[in-house]
């Protein structure tokens, strides 16, 4: 067994930068020194329960924004705050320098990216594509190889936090791939996060995003069990929310979604399918270096339960629904 500092030495550190303090129109001011003006035009691809906040926070700083989602619907409130919009990815890109995409799975990324009147079609030198979508390292560099054979640059960029860091502008961006894009759209990425960590080569962001959550997922299942736990034994729930804010395994997610949780509610912020696609894309990362993962995989099959009961759209947090469903089929033993 080698030793701790042995084991991990090997890893390269990555850059961590916080966000800038300085307005928008500091970046964007001529000649301001060791900042890179940010791109002119931008477009964001997919505006979803993620997508239409951050695309909003990039137009209230100011942003030439334009807009693309396959339910136009959801780009009107967009719209009337002066967003363009463009009825294909294709003609999104075409017209801007640099494009965003928030899409819901790996299929779909590749699909809005290199399919028919795709992204990919209107890019090419000058210009560049950031997908912040949440996929496999596989799925991001089958895009990126779609990209840059156009001339363009891309980057993988995923992102920590959920809707609420999304609306307040605090969200981590977890990137990977073209330096030059990176520093390029550097003052775009804080105005719709906190902090960035630029990872090296694509597939690197997107690891590291299906790890927090693949953590995530399992912490969830487990919190869960507990709530039913604390139940079934005479405890107050809510009295063990308030204990667990207040120790070592406190975590927002415990305070903000625990109460609502007791009351059976699970208004979505994370849809629980994109939770089990989290999953399952991790066990493929862990499979690919022969890791096991158990408690995972355990939770893995809890989040395939939930979808089966319906849940799909539902907050992740609903997971604690199939918790129940086993319960209720071992008291009927
Ligand atoms: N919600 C969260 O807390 C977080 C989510 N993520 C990740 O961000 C991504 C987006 O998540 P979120 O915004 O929550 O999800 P949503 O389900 O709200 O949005 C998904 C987006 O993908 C689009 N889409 C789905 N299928 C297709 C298709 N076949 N063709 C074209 N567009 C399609 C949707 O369009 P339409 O509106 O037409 O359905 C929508 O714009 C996911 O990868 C998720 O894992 C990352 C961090 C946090
Ligand atoms: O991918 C979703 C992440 C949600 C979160 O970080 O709270």
């Amino acid at each position: 067994m080698p030793s701790t500092t042995t084991f991990w030495s090997h890893i390269p550190r990555p850059m961590v930068m916080k966000r800038f303090s300085a307005p928008i129109s500091s970046y964007v001011s001529a000649g301001a020194q060791g900042i890179t003006d940010p791109p002119a035009r931008v477009g964001f691809l997919g505006i979803g329960i993620m997508g239409s906040p951050m695309a909003h926070n990039l137009l209230k700083a100011g942003i030439d924004l334009t807009v693309w989602n396959r339910t136009k619907s959801k780009c009107d409130p967009l719209i009337s705050l002066g967003a363009k919009y463009k009825p294909s990815p294709e003609e999104v890109t075409a017209s801007c320098d640099v494009t965003f995409a928030m899409l819901a799975d790996p299929q779909t990324a590749v699909h809005v990216a290199c399919g028919k009147h795709g992204a990919a079609n209107g890019m090419g030198p000058g210009k560049g594509y950031v997908d912040v979508s949440t996929v496999d390292g596989d799925t991001s560099k089958l895009i990126s190889g779609n990209i840059k054979s156009t001339g363009a640059l891309f980057l993988e960029a995923p992102v920590s936090g959920s809707k609420k860091p999304a609306e307040d502008g605090q969200l981590i961006f977890l990137t990977a791939g073209d330096r030059d894009l990176y520093e390029r759209v550097a003052p775009l990425l804080d105005i719709m996060g906190k902090s960035k960590f630029y990872l090296g080569d694509v597939g690197n962001g997107a690891a590291m995003k299906l790890i927090v959550n693949m953590i995530m997922g399992s912490m969830m299942a487990s919190f869960s069990e507990g709530l039913l736990l604390s139940e079934k034994v005479g405890l107050d729930p809510d009295v063990l929310v308030q204990v667990v804010s207040q120790g070592a395994i406190s975590a927002p997610m415990y305070s903000t979604k625990g109460p609502s949780m007791i009351q059976s509610l699970y208004p979505t912020a994370f849809p629980l399918k994109h939770q089990q696609k989290d999953l399952r894309l991790a066990l493929g990362l862990a499979e690919s270096v022969s890791q096991p993962i158990p408690i995972a995989a355990a939770a893995n099959e809890l989040y395939k339960v939930a979808k089966s009961q319906g849940l799909s759209d539902q907050d992740f947090s609903a997971v604690i629904e199939a918790l129940k469903s086993k319960i209720q089929h071992s008291e009927t033993k």
